[in-house]
Order: structure tokens, then sequence, then C-alpha cells
């Protein structure tokens, strides 16, 4: 897709955001930016997230996208909500052919070399490897990816600080996604967001080598 490469490279780490209470969604965005971070997923697994999405689209430097997108409704509706690209778990090709038509970045899950070449059917060749770990981490990725020469990845899904680093030295990979760099620890139900917490966070993450 047009634009979802240069997301990937925009930093080695995209955050993926679970915003239960909207009026945490400015800061965390901020802290996460000052932190070096500026691609944002914001999962739509809260009844908060399109306004989050909203809402973080206000930071200068941040480039909002939705995550858990599943269908083509969803995918409207984020859009609408002003996402700048999209993730989704798994591709089916009803989305996979709904992102292309509306031109948005778009980063869909896959796990097996079927799902892979499904993708390429439809021209697309970025890919979220998910769930990472789960799934066999670096030595699945790097066996799966070895005939996808044009296949580039970004691993999510029980990535940490620890194994980042051996993800994101393999040449395939051009970034991870996380959900570390936002911990609900940092985002107390009804208190302030951590936002010097988090914005350290982002920052190891900003620095990882890759
Ligand atoms: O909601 C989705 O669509 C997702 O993409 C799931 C997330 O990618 C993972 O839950 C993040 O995994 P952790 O970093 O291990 O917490």
């Amino acid at each position: 897709m047009a634009n979802i490469r240069e997301f990937m490279e925009a930093a080695p780490v995209i955050p993926v955001l679970v915003v239960n209470d909207i009026d945490q969604a400015l800061p965390l965005a901020e802290a996460l930016v000052a932190g070096g971070l500026p691609c944002l997923e914001v999962t739509l697994r809260t009844p908060c997230a399109l306004d989050a999405i909203r809402e973080m689209a206000k930071v200068p430097g941040a480039i909002v996208g939705a995550g858990t997108v599943l269908n083509p409704e969803q995918l409207d509706s984020v859009i609408e909500a002003g996402a700048k690209f999209v993730v989704s778990p798994g591709l089916t090709e009803n989305l996979g052919k709904a992102a292309i038509a509306n031109d948005i970045g778009f980063l869909p899950g896959i796990a097996t070399a079927a799902d892979i070449m499904r993708g390429m059917d439809l021209g697309l060749s970025h890919f979220k490897f998910f769930p990472a770990e789960a799934n066999g981490g670096l030595p699945a990725l790097k066996a799966l990816a070895a005939p996808f020469h044009e296949a580039r990845f970004c691993p999510t899904g029980g990535v940490s600080p620890q194994n980042a680093p051996d993800y994101l030295a393999h040449p395939s990979i051009l970034c991870v996604g996380g959900s570390w760099v936002a911990p609900g620890d940092a985002m107390p139900a009804g208190g302030p967001v951590d936002k010097a917490k988090i914005e350290a966070l982002a920052r190891e993450a900003a620095a990882l080598p890759r």
C-alpha cells in the first residue's frame, strides 16, 4: 500500500494501545510522540476507540492508525475518525479489497504462507506477523519470510524490550508492535496518565537498534 512502509519505518516500535478513558487519549499520545514514537495503533477494543483516534490525531507529529479492524464497516468508521493506517489481526479478501479501494495504509495480520500468498494476490507486501511469539517467534518468521523476498513484516503479540532487538535485526522486519510502552499501571482507571513513565518507555523503544 502507498504509505504503510513509510509508517513502519518511522520508528522501531508501533505502540498497540487500548484506550479505556477518553480523557487519557491526548496525554497518552503526547507522551508517546514526545518519546519518539509517532505511529500509534489505537485498537478498536474499547467503546471510546474512535473518539480516541480523533483526539490523538490533534497531537502534532502523531500518525494515528486503528487496530483490530475486522471488516469494511469498521474500516469506514476508522477512516471517518481520521485513521491514517489500519491494522487487522488477520487478512480477509473482503477487508483487503476495501482497504485498497480506500487507498489507506493497511497492515493485515498473517500467520501462514497461505495468508501471505492471499495478501500478495491482492497486491499487498507488508504484513503484521500475529501473534508473533505464540506462532513460534523469530525462528518461525525467518522460515516463513524466506520464500517471500518482497514481503516485510511487523511482528506483534508477545514482543518485549528483551526480544525486540532480535526481531529488528532481521532484514525483512521493519518494526515491531507492542503494548508494553503503554502499560495499564501508567493509565489507571479514572486517574491521570503517567506521562513521564510512558515517555521514558517510548524513548527506550525508539532507541532500539534496527
Ligand atoms: O487488538 C489487536 O488487533 C491486536 O493487534 C492485538 C495486539 O497486537 C496484541 O494484543 C499486542 O500484543 P502484546 O504487545 O503482547 O500485548
